[in-house]
């Protein structure tokens, strides 16, 4: 378990990376397929809004001329009935009751301005001053209908419009003209403004091409101009005041990212817009946004779980590897734990360990080597000789044959070195274990113990008398000459012999009793052998 979850190993960060590496190739791929959803979904959605504004201002556009073409009529009904005063046309008006239903109120003026009758409160009747108003002064310039400003009228206190008829005698002198109002304010004229609002938060406004606002979902800003409220008008409804038709992404005046559309009527110089909040318009893409980045989630992890079975599978001969060379210092060096024949990377870094262990197997045999002979003439050295000799010493106790020990040294052997160097003093020594090995069996031992001593440990020695042999063959086999590179030598040995004892030798007794023998060979004149007795 420790394993599976061991947050620095090498199959966890490969886990992670490609759980990461996944997670960031799905999101990337559903992010920027949305990107592009989303920039197609706008086109869609702002198309939609800027249709819906056609349809709108074209039935503003019709009911604004049904109610002018009602007045053109009214005021046809009036010259054909020949009314001139205001008491008959008062009545005549009310007589009129679908009047109401077009207009918020009907009124007529005088050519002087004063109203002569009033549809919805006869108490305006009288009220003057009218004369200077655009819509009055336009009307009779042009001498036909028009449709005025937005105002706030003197008369109702409320923001309307007026619609006006100029009524006129056979003569052509003006009798009056007509004023249809309609109020900004009552749902009867924008309601379908207030119907086809867009989403939850999204409104449609109208404003003038002078920036009036007639429409606005916020009562208290009709009439006011967009250009001097806080913060003026929003980029696109300028755009729009100068001419601009169509959709655009911006943000409204309340801060809101939206699709905003605008469209002019045909008829007045007003434009309709749409505010469509882009949250509400693309929620479908939102959400998907959301689902896609779960998914990417559940995609990752999904992957992270397959790329960890992966990887355990694929690193199995790592975790082999790793075993076979732990074992290394265990000895099982051997060729076949290791998988030399792979032909992946796995196989060129076990090729590369088993040459390590290979090396390393030789480096430690040269080293047990050079632990146990003399580097100069290759027979054992001391350390090697005393655990040889105590396994001899003991096994004597145990058997029936004995031991010899043969203890030598080269008789005057400072003279040669002194009188032909030391190069040649390695020689003859070298010669000299060459020689020793030569009188001894496979199952004993030859050692130097340094200068020029030299131990044979001679083993299955049963007479006591063979020692003597044995003297005699080690003296003799130096006699014969020495052939060194420039000349020949005649070199002798002095050799103290020590046999075995079952009962109280030790190692170190029986070298003190072969190294006693041996200075009694030297003091009896050398070239000889004593025997410890
Ligand atoms: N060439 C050479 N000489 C060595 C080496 N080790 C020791 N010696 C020399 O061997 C000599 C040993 O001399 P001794 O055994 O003390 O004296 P000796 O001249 O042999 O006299 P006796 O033993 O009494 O016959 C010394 O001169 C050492 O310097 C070695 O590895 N190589």
């Amino acid at each position: 378990m420790q394993s599976i979850v061991r947050l620095g190993s090498l199959k966890f960060r490969i886990t992670v990376v490609v759980a990461v590496s996944a997670l960031l190739a799905a999101s990337l791929v559903a992010l920027a397929s949305l990107a592009v959803t989303e920039q197609e979904m706008m086109h869609i959605v702002g198309d939609q809004q800027y249709t819906l504004l056609e349809s709108v201002a074209s039935n503003i556009d019709e009911d604004l001329e049904s109610k002018r073409t009602m007045l053109k009529i009214l005021a046809e009904a009036l010259e054909a009935a020949l009314i001139h005063d205001g008491a008959q046309l008062q009545e005549f008006l009310e007589k009129r009751g679908t009047l109401r239903d077009e207009f918020f109120n009907v009124v007529a003026f005088d050519p002087n301005g004063t109203v002569i009758a009033s549809l919805a409160d006869r108490r305006a009747i009288g009220t003057k001053g009218f004369q200077h108003r655009e819509y009055f002064t336009r009307t009779v310039m042009a001498r036909e209908g028009t449709t005025s400003e937005p105002f706030r009228s003197a008369l109702s206190g409320k923001p309307v419009v007026l619609v006006t008829q100029p009524v006129y005698a056979d003569d052509g002198r003006l009798l009056f003209i007509l004023g249809g109002g309609i109020n900004l304010e009552s749902p009867r004229f924008f309601g379908q403004l207030l119907k086809l609002k867009p989403g939850d938060s999204g409104y449609l406004f109208s404003v003038t091409t002078k920036g009036v606002i007639i429409h606005h979902p916020t009562p208290g800003r009709i009439l006011a101009n967009v250009k001097s409220e806080p913060g003026g008008a929003v980029k696109s409804t300028l755009a729009a005041m100068s001419g601009f038709e169509g959709w655009t992404e911006g943000v409204s005046k309340s801060g809101v990212h939206a699709l905003i559309s605008y469209k002019r009527l045909r008829s007045v110089d007003w434009i309709v817009g749409a505010v469509y909040p882009v949250s509400e318009a693309l929620t479908p893409i939102i959400d998907m946004r959301r689902k896609a980045l779960i998914a990417s989630f559940v995609i990752a992890i999904a992957t992270a779980v397959i790329a960890w079975f992966a990887v355990l599978r694929l690193l199995r001969p790592l975790a082999a590897l790793r075993r076979h060379v732990a074992g290394l210092s265990d000895g099982e060096t051997d060729i076949s734990v290791f998988d030399v024949d792979r032909k992946d990377e796995f196989g060129d870094l076990s090729r590369a360990f088993y040459n390590l262990s290979q090396e390393r197997a030789k480096a430690e045999a040269e080293l047990a080597e050079l632990a146990q002979t003399d580097a100069l003439t290759g027979v054992y050295n001391r350390r090697m000789l005393e655990k040889t000799l105590a396994f001899a010493v003991a096994r004597t106790k145990r058997a029936s044959y004995k031991i010899v020990l043969a203890y030598m040294d080269i008789d005057h052997f400072k003279a040669i070195n002194d009188g032909l160097g030391h190069a040649c003093g390695d020689a003859i020594l070298v010669e000299f274990a060459q020689r020793l090995l030569s009188v001894v069996r496979t199952a004993d031992t030859v050692a130097r113990l340094g200068g020029d001593e030299f131990v044979i440990v001679f083993e299955h020695v049963r007479e006591v008398t063979e020692a003597q042999a044995l003297g005699e063959k080690i003296v003799d086999v130096m006699r014969r000459p020495f052939n060194l590179p420039n000349k020949t030598l005649s070199i002798t040995t002095s050799v103290g012999l020590a046999i075995s004892d079952e009962c109280k030798d030790t190692p170190e007794l029986m070298l003190a009793r072969a190294d006693t023998a041996l200075y009694k060979a030297k003091q009896a004149g050398r070239d000889r052998y004593v025997v410890s007795c």
